[in-house]
């Protein structure tokens, strides 16, 4: 069987964009997908994304796999570069702006295409509670702010975040001289995140402007993180370290976040580029 795809990054996160709107299921297994981000053996993403019909009352369902073969809940980039995708699939005007409501593991998120081609997501309410990340950094009921938690013979404090997926995020002095591969595996497989955990090293260079460096579950070290990115902005404000809106510097570009707190859902605008269309099979 022949698939079309398209390629897209936003900042450099890299996926494979696969129209599936004909069925429910993905045309591809996970095992299928891992192979085609293979950066040797296959296209090379850090991910491949389904478009699939709507859900109740949303337009379309995003569903994703990991460079792994795992799914997770939600994607950020991912889904600025699958509203782009859309757009080009109904063969919408270029710099004309619409919203769609997108059905995910994570809950309804809505990508809003903007005239200056970047995408503004409402990607809902942040989740606090050490059971909503899941973690047993604390009880189930209490949020998991600034916890020591001990990774290669170091105590580091974590603030846990979920944005639909789970964020362990640690602010450090330079975030340059942290020990990505070395410490990332570590992080992601800690036995306190049953589910596995996304990793964030954050400098906080002006409470406007943040640098940040990311091991994703099931993609290792990538470019950028969308929902990594808003859950550094929660913690920064959890934490009293950053405004309520600033610049998050990835090493792929900087996306903006903005988050009022409480139940305020948490707004992320960036760039998502198509790179190329191919065929698999
Ligand atoms: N790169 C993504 C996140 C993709 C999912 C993540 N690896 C997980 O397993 O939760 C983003 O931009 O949010």
């Amino acid at each position: 069987m022949t698939v079309e795809f398209t390629k897209y990054q936003g900042l450099g996160n890299d996926f494979v964009l696969i129209d599936n709107r004909q069925q429910a299921e993905p045309l591809l297994t996970p095992e299928q997908a891992q192979k085609v981000c293979d950066r040797n053996f296959g296209v090379g993403a850090d991910g491949v994304i389904f478009v699939l019909p709507g859900q109740g009352d949303t337009d379309y369902t995003m569903r994703i796999y990991n460079s792994d073969g795992s799914e997770p809940e939600m994607c950020g980039n991912g889904i600025r570069c699958l509203a782009r995708f859309i757009a080009e699939l109904e063969d919408k005007a270029a710099g004309a702006s619409h919203s769609y409501r997108i059905h995910t593991l994570a809950g309804v998120i809505v990508p809003e295409l903007l005239p200056d081609g970047q995408v503004k997501v409402n990607m809902g309410q942040p989740r606090l509670l050490a059971e909503q990340i899941p973690t047993t950094l604390n009880s189930p009921e209490e949020q998991v702010v600034q916890r020591p938690l001990a990774v290669n013979d170091q105590n580091w404090l974590v603030t846990c975040v979920s944005m639909g997926n789970p964020h362990c995020i640690t602010f450090v002095e330079d975030v340059a001289s942290i020990h990505l591969e070395k410490l990332g595996p570590q992080f992601e497989t800690h036995s306190a995140f049953p589910q596995r955990i996304n990793t964030e090293f954050v400098e906080v260079v002006r409470p406007d402007y943040l640098k940040m460096r990311v091991w994703e579950r099931g993609a290792g070290s990538t470019l950028a993180c969308g929902t990594g990115a808003c859950a550094v902005l929660v913690a920064g404000v959890l934490t009293a370290r950053c405004q309520s809106a600033a610049t998050i510097e990835l090493p792929g570009g900087p996306l903006e976040i903005a988050w009022a707190g409480g139940e305020e859902p948490v707004y992320m605008t960036g760039p998502a580029e198509p790179v190329f269309t191919g065929h698999l099979g």
